[in-house]
């Protein structure tokens, strides 16, 4: 059986080792454009920011490791088109050479893109994106740059976020903008947004919430300005991070897409084509919480979704379990984990939901060394099973956190948290742990 991979970064790797360590019949092509592979996005902000001392370590595997396992890996190469009828996948390399691959399985891993805003100027030097490795070396040198002063970073996602901390950090003059009212408004409620503005803010970033920008302006060819509803701001280098739309533009003719463009796909991976796969940031997932399909652009996903195809096409039944979106982040030494759905996304969704809200000190209050824990628990009105869950403190509150995915998972209610078995230990927590209490406030 031979399995081509149009794809090589998180997804499309996961696929391929899975079919390569698990089914020694399999015959793996893979083929990506990028000159790397398996580049972790997420130390981007790091080593832009001096948090670690270089990049080398942000890549977990490489082409050779691949020919090894006895694939074939084409780098630097492009899939131009595929022939879904005849079973072709159509290339170009580099130098223009072009080849075919035939296939009898094909997994889609070909990601996302970032979204581009269609402003006047956008074709100015100084204005980047942040998805590439590549991207990533050129935000790294313009911060080298003594001439560059001052950053705008449009868009308070993930992302955004991430590199505005970064970019106060190499000691710039930081201004981040978002058209939602608050920083993360994707993942948290308000009363926990505001507490990451206000973060933001005392490090020095001046926050631009709630407010459009509608042009950049340069001079000689380089911007620097930005022009927003509210004014004009200085802005040597602009960092675009307004999200992420699936790369379907291989297969967007001949698939079934979701609303969003990302092929649909069944719990096994399988795209409205039996023969085709689709993996990772250009596919749907299932969402626990929504009990519906839907689209979250995440590594874990990638990762997950790209060992569900390989075992299919190995040969071994296995249905995704799906997702919650478990996510975290951590800016100037301050954690937001959340899982699930907010209130506020939940109610987009249609969901009526209750939260339960709560504060404490992680350990008792004679223990030396303390930090204060907020926590909100969604849960549905009707069936009260969690729907959601939100942490945020300057504690390590990541454990907690996937606690919660697996009660989303599995459907637990608010009610069986209540009295939920939580060791104490002064190290650790309090004797009515946080988790506790906020789940015995539930109405
Ligand atoms: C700055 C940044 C930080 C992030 N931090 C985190 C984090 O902390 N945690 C987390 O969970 N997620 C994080 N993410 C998101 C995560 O990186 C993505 O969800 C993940 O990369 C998706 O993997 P993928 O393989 O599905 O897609 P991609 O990583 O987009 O890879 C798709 C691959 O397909 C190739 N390709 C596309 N079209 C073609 C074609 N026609 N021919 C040949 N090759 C093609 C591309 O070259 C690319 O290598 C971050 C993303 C960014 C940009
Ligand atoms: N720690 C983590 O788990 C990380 C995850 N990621 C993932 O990578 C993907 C991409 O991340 P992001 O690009 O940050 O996307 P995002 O969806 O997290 O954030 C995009 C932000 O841009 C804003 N926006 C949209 N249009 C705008 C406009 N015209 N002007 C100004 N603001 C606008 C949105 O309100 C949103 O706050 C996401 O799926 C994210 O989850 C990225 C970095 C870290």
């Amino acid at each position: 059986m031979k399995t081509v991979i149009v794809g090589a970064n998180h997804a499309g790797i996961a696929a391929a080792n899975t079919l390569l360590d698990n089914y020694k019949d399999q015959q793996v092509v893979m083929i990506d454009r990028n000159t790397n592979l398996s580049y972790l996005g997420c130390g981007t902000a790091l080593w832009v920011g001096r948090q670690i001392d270089s990049y080398e370590n942000l890549f977990y595997t490489n082409k050779e490791a691949f020919e090894a396992k006895g694939a074939r890996i084409y780098l630097e190469t492009s899939v131009t088109s595929i022939d879904f009828a005849n079973h072709v996948v159509h290339c170009q390399k580099a130098d223009g050479t072009c080849f075919d691959e035939s296939y009898d399985k094909l997994v889609l891993a070909t990601g996302s893109l970032p979204i581009s805003p269609k402003l006047p100027g956008c074709d100015l030097e100084g204005i980047s994106f942040l998805k590439l490795f590549q991207q990533g070396q050129e935000v790294d040198r313009w911060m080298s740059d003594e001439s560059v002063r001052s950053v705008a970073v449009i868009g308070a996602g993930y992302i955004g976020v991430e590199i505005a901390e970064a970019a106060k950090r190499r000691g710039k003059e930081v201004r981040l903008f978002d058209i939602a009212p608050t920083s993360l408004a994707s993942y948290y409620d308000p009363s926990f947004t505001a507490v990451m503005d206000e973060n933001l803010a005392s490090h020095g970033i001046e926050c631009h919430f709630g407010e459009r920008v509608v042009a950049y302006h340069g001079e000689n060819g380089r911007v620097s300005a930005i022009e927003a509803e509210k004014g004009t701001y200085p802005a040597d280098l602009v960092i675009n991070a307004i999200g992420f739309v699936p790369n379907n533009e291989l297969g967007r003719d001949h698939l079934e897409l979701f609303a969003n463009g990302a092929y649909h796909v069944d719990r096994r991976q399988r795209t409205s084509d039996p023969d085709v796969y689709a993996i990772g940031d250009c596919a749907t997932v299932w969402s626990n919480a929504l009990a519906a399909e839907t689209y979250i652009a995440l590594a874990t996903n990638a990762v997950r979704s790209g060992i569900v195809a390989g075992h299919n096409i190995g040969g071994t039944r296995l249905d995704s379990i799906g997702v919650q979106g478990s996510n975290g982040i951590s800016i100037f030494g301050y954690n937001m984990v959340s899982t699930g759905l907010s209130v506020a996304a939940a109610t987009r969704a249609g969901l009526d939901v209750c939260h339960a809200d709560f504060e404490d000190l992680q350990r008792p209050g004679f223990m030396r060394e303390n930090a204060s824990v907020k926590i909100r628990i969604v849960y549905e009105r009707g069936s009260r099973r969690v729907v959601g869950a939100q942490m945020a403190s300057t504690e390590d509150i990541s454990m907690g956190i996937h606690m919660f995915s697996l009660a989303i998972e599995e459907g637990v209610t608010i009610d069986k948290l209540k009295l939920l078995d939580i060791f104490f230990l002064p190290h650790f927590n309090q004797p009515y742990n946080y988790i506790t209490m906020c789940a015995l406030g539930a109405e």
